[in-house]
């Protein structure tokens, strides 16, 4: 096999897929949603689900889509007109994805997120509690960006982005962004017809960003939001694959190992690039003093923090804050994102995590941090 081929064989891995479907694929050339299209993206996903794959579903469309059922001429320019195109169209965007997965008895559930939502780190542990309670159920979540709420300043703009944050929140090990081209070009093939497809990469490689150029008429961001979105996604180890969505069996076979698109790999080992991103970025705002027995599980096998391992909660944080694990002599030992705000933390600490619900009645999450969220410290606290 060849070697890119043998790269490609980790696709066929994966467990959890994210895939951005774009706005310039979606739409009949401006004419409203590509709904035959759309049904065998569905039924390709649906597929993937059959085989035990994990598919959280990233989608455009809703503006296009309003655009054409408001009968408007393009793109509007007023926020207001964009806001209503918006509106109008995500229920339709919706409802057709929803007829096409209820083909497959699949259940889909919708939601909206804007920027706020992922960036306060709260609101990004309550969306990844809601999105993982949809795939417990077995239910394929949409998301698209809250377009009706959002202003300029606080929009993604483009979905590239969010599916990338999406991928990172959901720690899902592959991002599929199908779009109108067969993947990054050497230069945009609008431009110049005979550019050459780069089939793989690195998805910090500059000289593959400085290739990528802006979007056609009814999509955002081009191709240089793909390939900041793969960079981004890299961050929690994810590979990229930017293809396109005309391409029969995309993502089935794309999942099978073929070589299709381009694939921008992550730069680092997965484990370490959540855990570099979790060490090196974040402040902390409170501490939880660990028992010897937690101490060892965390140190040697890399366990999640429970209540029952925590004698003492210091400082005054939320659910969602970065906080520091010390020992009985205070060394510093982990750092992580807490699951509970300080004053809950205090009532359940010594707890078994059954003693836990019956004392807060309601349990975000069995862990006081789960492990994917807990970064060990050197011997120097660091
Ligand atoms: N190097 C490149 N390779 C491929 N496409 C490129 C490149 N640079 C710019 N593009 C443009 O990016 C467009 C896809 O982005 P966009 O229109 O935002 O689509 P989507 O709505 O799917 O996100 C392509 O149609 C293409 O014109
Ligand atoms: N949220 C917008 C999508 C924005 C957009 O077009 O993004 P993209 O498909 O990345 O070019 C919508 O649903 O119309």
């Amino acid at each position: 096999m060849s070697e890119a081929g043998s790269e490609r064989d980790a696709l066929t891995r994966v467990q959890h897929v994210v895939v951005k479907i774009g706005s310039a694929l979606l739409t009949n050339n401006g004419q409203g949603l590509d709904e035959a299209s759309i049904g065998q993206w569905v039924d390709q996903m649906a597929m993937l689900r059959y085989r035990g794959v994990k598919v959280t579903l990233v989608s455009s469309g809703a503006v296009a889509a309003g655009i054409a059922r408001l009968g408007l001429p393009g793109r509007p320019s007023s926020l207001g007109a964009l806001q209503a195109a918006a509106a109008i169209g995500q229920t339709r965007l919706v409802e057709c994805y929803e007829v096409h997965f209820e083909r497959h008895d699949c259940q889909t559930a919708q939601i909206l997120l804007t920027h706020a939502d992922l960036s306060n780190r709260r609101r990004y542990l309550n969306a990844r509690s809601a999105i993982t309670a949809l795939h417990e159920f077995d239910v394929v979540p949409i998301i698209n960006e809250n377009d009706t709420v959002v202003t300029d300043e606080i929009r993604f703009g483009d979905n590239d982005t969010l599916a990338a944050l999406v991928t990172n929140l959901l720690e899902a090990d592959a991002l599929v962004i199908l779009t109108d081209q067969e993947g990054v070009f050497d230069a945009d093939p609008r431009i110049e017809p005979h550019a050459t497809l780069i089939t793989e990469g690195e998805a910090d490689d500059p000289a593959i960003a400085a290739v990528a150029g802006g979007s056609g008429v009814l999509g955002r961001g081009g191709m240089a939001t793909k390939i900041r979105a793969a960079r981004l996604a890299a961050r929690s180890g994810a590979q990229t694959v930017i293809a396109s969505g005309h391409q029969p069996d995309v993502l089935t076979r794309l999942l099978k190992g073929e070589v299709l698109g381009t694939l921008l790999k992550p730069h680092f080992a997965p484990i370490a690039a959540r855990k570099r991103w979790l060490a090196g970025q974040l402040k902390s705002q409170g501490t939880l003093v660990i028992d010897d027995g937690a101490v060892a599980v965390l140190s040697d096998k890399g366990s999640s923090l429970l209540p029952v391992g925590v004698s003492d909660v210091q400082g005054q944080f939320r659910r969602g804050d970065l906080v520091v694990c010390v020992d009985q002599a205070g060394r510093r030992i982990a750092k992580g994102l807490v699951n509970y705000d300080a004053d809950d933390a205090r009532r359940i600490i010594g707890l078994s995590s059954a003693r836990v619900e019956s004392v807060l009645g309601i349990v975000e999450a069995n862990e006081m941090i789960h492990r994917n969220n807990l970064v060990l410290l050197d011997g120097a606290g660091q």
